[in-house]
Order: C-alpha cells, then structure tokens, then sequence
C-alpha cells in the first residue's frame, strides 16, 4: 500500500472555528477509515498579532514546526502551504479568498462563501484563471450522513423529492448575548445576521436535496419570495429570515419542487425536545426523511408510507474529551470519543487536491453561486444592503 499523501494547511484567522477546524484536521483520518490522505497544518496566521497566531497554534496543537504569521499576506505567501483555510467574518471571505487565489494558493473558504454572488463569481473566475482548488467550507453537506441520504433520494425509496421544509434556528437573545453590536452575529459590518450566517445552512439542505440531484443540464435556479426581520430598528443585521421557493423541474422528475428555507437568531427550531422535533424534513410522494440537527446531524429518521419508521445514526470518530470544541452557541461539549465533523470537508479538499480536481465533488462552484443569488434576492426584496465597502467587488480594500 503506498504512504498517504499529507496535505499542508495554512489557517487564516485563529478565531473560534478556526480552533475547531484545526484540532479536527489534526484528528488521525485512520479513526474514520480515511488511510490515502492526512492532513498537517505549515502556518496559521493572525491579523492582530504574531503572538495571537502562536498560541493558536499551541493551544490546538500544531506542529512545533508552523510557522505562526502576524498578517494573512506573509500566510499567502508560504511556499509550504498546498492550501488556506479561511475563517474570517462573511465580510471579509472575498478579500482574503482573492488575496490567497491571486498568490496561487488553493482555498476552502467558510461559509457563507462572500457577501453576494458577484463577489462569489468573481472568485470562481480567479480560481479557473490561476487553476486553483477553491470550495466553500460548509462542512455539514460532506457528512457521511449527507452522502447516504442524497444516495437514498437517489435510490427512489421516498419517491421524487416534492417539498423540503429547513430551518436552523437558535434562540441567542442578542441583546443580551452581543449588547455592544460588535458580535460578528450582530454587526452589519461583517455582514453578521440570521440569513447569512444560519439561513445559509437551510437553502443548503434544499439544495443538496432537489438541485443537486437533478443532472446538471436540468438544473435550473429557483424563483424566490423572502421576508426578513431586522434585528434592531437602527441595524442592518436581520434576525429572522423565511424564504418560499419553487425549483423549476422537468414532469419526469416529478415537476417543480417546492422549499421553504427559514432561520432565526431570535426563537429556537423547537421550545423544547430537540430530539423529537425535526428541523429538516424532506419529502417525496413514498416517505420522508427527518433530520434534527440541522448543522451537525449524526441522526436521521425515515419514515415510509407504509409504515416503516427506521432510526439511523453516524458519530463523529475523534478524540474528543468534552474539549469544549465549538457547538453552535449551545455550550454543550463533544462527548469522549468525539470528533466535531469538520474533517470530512477537510478530506474532501484533500482528495481534491491528490486528484487535480478543482472543486469539490459535493457542493460546486455553480451552486455556491447560485445559493448566494437567492440570498442576494431575498435582501433586494427586503432592502438589506450592507455597508458598500464590503458589498463591493474591488480588490484590494482594507476592511
Ligand atoms: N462551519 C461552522 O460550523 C461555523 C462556521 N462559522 C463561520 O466561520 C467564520 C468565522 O466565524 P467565527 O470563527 O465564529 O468568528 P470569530 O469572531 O470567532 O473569529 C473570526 C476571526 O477572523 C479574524 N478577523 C479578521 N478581521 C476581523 C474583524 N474585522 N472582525 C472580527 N474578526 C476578524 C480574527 O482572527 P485574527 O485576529 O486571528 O485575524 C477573528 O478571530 C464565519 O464566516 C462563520 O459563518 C462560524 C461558526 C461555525
Ligand atoms: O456555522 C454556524 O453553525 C452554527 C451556528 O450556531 C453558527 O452561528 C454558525 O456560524
């Protein structure tokens, strides 16, 4: 058997997914099966200080060998780095994207991709240019969970998918939680609020459920009806988002589908249990398929029409220890034995780069665009607009 190929990353911002990210790409990929790839980490980069980058690289672990930068330019400019990571506000994705791909750097950018589908196409256009790998970090679409249940739609068990409900709601009180406004949840600035930040993981189940399965020549973008509630009168960060959309599709697949997409950072999916409730149903003419974690699911229930209600479960292999890795605001720690799940994106982008494929095979550059054209939409319909400076397309701008 040949050694595996080790993929050298180069993280960029050493906030709080940037710490989860990183001690799971350190998670041995043999705990997951995964024996052809593995993943180091060359460089972290902070843009407060040097220093800031050292103790990240420390406190997750890294190489004492990494290289811990004081800017993101020095970053882009390794020669060790295969691949950055970028783990900076919405806001600032499609400066420090831009910056890596024009220093010929392959990226995995977090979600959401940019702040609007203009600045998401100029960046695909630079990655063909440069030839470069480039993916959007939304790391829920490569779970195993992901892949069996798109091969289950695939397979005709719930019958042509006709209507998905999403939502991804927590009840965070943000005038309690980020009083001063500056919370990247909160602050227009970095293009913080509901849609961006948690909506884009409901359009994301939609997606992967109706317009990634249809072959790609019959793909065809949504029509779209949203209604956004601000956040406070004097911002401009949304707090509830509901999004009606029809997928156009040919009558042999079923006809049109329909969506509905809603988000909140104001009231929660369920009150109560959210075990019992689900969060995500997709539904075809022969049964449905419940998911009730919408962002790191490792449960999912089938429920056929005739009767069958079958219970299915995937963990997330790694070390875990209640470690107090990052869990969606709720404070809840990955029990022992644990890994968060962002490795599976991590091994995506590394079979990508082993294979000289320039996307990801799960979620490409098309339907990110797509995906930030109906976020686009939902804003223009609501007059959301962010501060010009980092709606803009220029390049370079000093955030
Ligand atoms: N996949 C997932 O589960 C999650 C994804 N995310 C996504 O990750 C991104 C970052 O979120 P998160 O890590 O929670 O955010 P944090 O605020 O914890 O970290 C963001 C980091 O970006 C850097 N940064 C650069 N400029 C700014 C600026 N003007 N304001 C704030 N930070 C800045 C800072 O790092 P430095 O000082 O080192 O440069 C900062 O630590 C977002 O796009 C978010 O949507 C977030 C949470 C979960
Ligand atoms: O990506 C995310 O996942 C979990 C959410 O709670 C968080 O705000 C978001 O950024």
């Amino acid at each position: 058997m040949s050694s595996p190929k080790t993929i050298r990353w180069g993280i960029l911002a050493t906030g709080e997914i940037a710490t989860t990210f990183t001690k799971d790409l350190l998670v041995n990929p043999s705990t997951r099966d995964v024996t052809a790839i593995t993943h180091t980490v060359v460089a972290a980069a902070s843009s407060s200080s040097k220093s800031r980058a050292e103790s990240f690289l420390r406190q997750c672990n890294c190489p004492s060998t990494a290289n811990a930068y004081g800017s993101y330019e020095e970053l882009v400019h390794d020669p060790d780095v295969d691949i950055v990571y970028i783990a900076t506000p919405h806001s600032h994705h499609y400066q420090n994207a831009m910056l890596a791909l024009e220093s010929g750097k392959n990226v995995l950018c977090e979600k959401a991709f940019t702040v609007n589908a203009a600045q998401a196409k100029i960046l695909v256009d630079k990655a063909r240019e440069k030839n470069l790998f480039l993916m959007e970090a939304v790391w829920t679409r490569y779970f195993p969970l992901c892949v069996h249940l798109r091969q289950i739609i695939e397979s005709g068990t719930i019958g042509p998918v006709m209507r998905v409900v999403a939502d991804l709601s927590v009840a965070l009180s943000p005038e309690k939680s980020f009083a001063d406004g500056k919370h990247r949840m909160v602050n227009p600035y970095l293009a913080g609020g509901a849609l961006l930040d948690l909506g884009v993981y409901s359009l994301n189940w939609i997606f992967q459920t109706i317009y990634y399965l249809q072959p790609p020549e019959t793909r065809k973008p949504p029509q779209v009806i949203g209604a956004l509630k601000m956040y406070d009168a004097t911002s401009s960060a949304d707090e509830t988002v509901s999004i009606v959309l029809t997928f156009p599709r040919p009558r042999s697949a079923g006809g049109d589908a329909h969506a509905i997409a809603t988000a909140s950072m104001r009231i929660a999916t369920t009150a109560a249990d959210r075990e019992r409730v689900p969060c995500v149903r997709i539904q075809g003419t022969q049964g449905e398929v419940q998911i009730f974690n919408a962002v790191r699911p490792t449960r999912f229930r089938l429920v056929l029409v005739d009767g069958t209600v079958e219970d299915q479960f995937w963990s997330q292999p790694g070390p875990g220890k209640g470690s107090g890795w990052y869990n969606g605001f709720s404070g809840k720690k990955n029990a022992e034995g644990e890994g968060q799940g962002m490795f599976w994106e991590a091994d995506e982008a590394a079979f990508a780069l082993v294979e000289g494929r320039k996307e990801g095979r799960y979620l490409d550059l098309e339907e990110s665009i797509r995906i930030m054209e109906v976020m686009d939409e939902v804003r223009r319909q609501a007059g959301l607009r962010y501060p010009d400076k980092i709606e803009t397309t220029d390049f370079p701008v000093n955030l």
